[in-house]
């Protein structure tokens, strides 16, 4: 047969001609067609694609491309939120993490619930409708400083999103207050909280997280606490934490849990891979064999391989721009992501850990890097519903050209 019938017939049923490049391996090639096809992907094949080069990856980055484009068109989201990290004193010991301090580190830092609040408002008065609330698990916090906050901010704020408490947090305050999950999560629905930040997953697997901290949350109760709080009707975000001492077989089995959960329970809104920022760690500086950080290419297959192994489930696949920079953030829009994430104000994760992509991005930089990818900017709320669209001829709204942070 002439070779340019079945590469006409491809193009005209949406099948990326980079498929058909010799190059990649019938293997490949049967998996992207699948996944195009909308069938699950196993473990075993996101392990194969996880280790894609050249024609292959070229071939996997444009059937996520292409797979995006069936699920969610051409819109990418971003949302105006603020990072409130409201203690940084944490015991705790994750390996990975130079954001932890101890109480007499010149450096230990704790908001009193005035300083939250101020910082909420601020937010509020730039446009913000989230904020992203995480911090330490601080020994001496009071046992209802989390419900506390939330009833700070809502007396206040009644209208802001708040999106807060990782899985971690959770165990944390549910132990210090003798409560269950499950009464813990409802008490701090009830006073206003919105959604829970999918972090500490890292990578859920036994093996590893026994390296990455000494007694860092299981993944069965990161799972439980998880499925806790989408039973209560209350969503969260889905993360891993990859390229240190993990590998593909780690990265397929996690995008498979996050999968059956999703399948369980519906309650995740979005995907966020952070790969790891090195530089300043104990993990990277400490222990021998520790990668620094994911390679350019690790980083499109992370985003490309969970587009097609959660495709029809989790429909958001976020690119952190505080992880990847700029570039590698806009590049990822053409891998299998719709959402920049947010604009984020104030950032002290990945910059404790020496990250140098900054603290805040203004939403018009963000609307430029979707642009320059072909994509149609809106801004979203924290659940994904579109709240503005932006013509290309008519100028931004004043209130998203508002300067800096005094
Ligand atoms: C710093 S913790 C704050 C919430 C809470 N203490 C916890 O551990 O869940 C939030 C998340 O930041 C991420 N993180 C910490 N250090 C990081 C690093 N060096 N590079 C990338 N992500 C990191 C981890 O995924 C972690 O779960
Ligand atoms: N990727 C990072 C995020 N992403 C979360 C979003 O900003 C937002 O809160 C979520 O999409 C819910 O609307 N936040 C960070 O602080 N750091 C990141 O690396
Ligand atoms: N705060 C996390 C990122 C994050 C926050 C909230 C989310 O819902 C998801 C991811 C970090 O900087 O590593
Ligand atoms: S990741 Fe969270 S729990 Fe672990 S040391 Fe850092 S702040 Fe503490």
């Amino acid at each position: 047969m002439n070779a340019a019938v079945p590469h006409n017939i491809a193009l005209a049923q949406g099948v990326p001609q980079e498929l058909f490049n010799p190059a990649v391996s019938t293997e490949v090639r049967a998996i992207l067609q699948q996944a195009l096809n909308g069938e699950e992907l196993s473990e075993a094949q996101g392990v194969v694609l996880f280790g894609t080069e050249g024609a292959e990856l070229d071939a996997l980055t444009a059937t996520a491309d292409t797979v995006r484009r069936q699920r969610v068109g051409d819109r990418a989201s971003f949302v105006i939120t603020r990072n409130i990290n409201y203690t940084n004193v944490c015991y705790m010991g994750c390996k990975f993490c130079n954001f932890a301090k101890r109480k007499d580190d010149p450096e230990a830092e704790f908001f009193d619930l005035d300083e939250i609040v101020r910082r909420a408002q601020e937010a509020w008065d730039r446009g913000a409708t989230e904020v992203c609330i995480q911090g330490g698990l601080h020994p001496d916090l009071p046992v209802h400083f989390y419900r506390d906050m939330l009833k700070a901010i809502k007396s206040v704020l009644p209208g802001m999103h708040i999106h807060a408490f990782s899985p971690f947090e959770i165990w944390f305050g549910a132990r210090k207050s003798k409560m269950s999950y499950a009464d813990f999560i409802q008490d701090l629905m009830d006073h206003g909280l919105g959604s829970m930040p999918g972090t500490a997953a890292e990578i859920l697997d036994t093996d590893i997280r026994k390296q990455l901290t000494k007694d860092k949350l299981s993944t069965e109760q990161w799972v439980e606490i998880i499925q806790t709080a989408h039973r209560l009707g209350l969503p969260t975000t889905a993360t891993i934490m990859y390229g240190h001492i993990d590998g593909p077989e780690h990265w397929a089995a996690h995008l498979a849990l996050l999968r059956t959960i999703q399948q369980k329970t519906g309650g995740f809104t979005e995907f966020v891979p952070l790969g790891f920022i090195h530089y300043k760690t104990p993990l990277y500086l400490e222990v021998e064999g520790v990668r620094p950080g994911p390679t350019r290419h690790e980083h499109i297959r992370m985003h490309a391989v969970a587009r097609l192994m959660l495709n029809g489930w989790i429909d958001n696949i976020q690119a952190s721009w505080v992880k990847l920079g700029t570039e590698l953030a806009q590049q990822m829009l053409a891998a299998g992501v719709n959402d920049l994430g947010g604009t984020l104000m104030n950032e002290s994760i990945s910059r404790a850990a020496g990250g140098e992509h900054g603290q805040e991005m203004q939403p018009q930089e963000l609307i430029g890097m979707m642009r320059a990818m072909g994509r149609e900017p809106v801004r979203r709320n924290t659940l994904y519903r579109p709240l503005e669209f932006f013509d290309s001829v008519e100028p931004l709204p004043q209130s998203l050209l508002a300067g800096g942070l005094a």
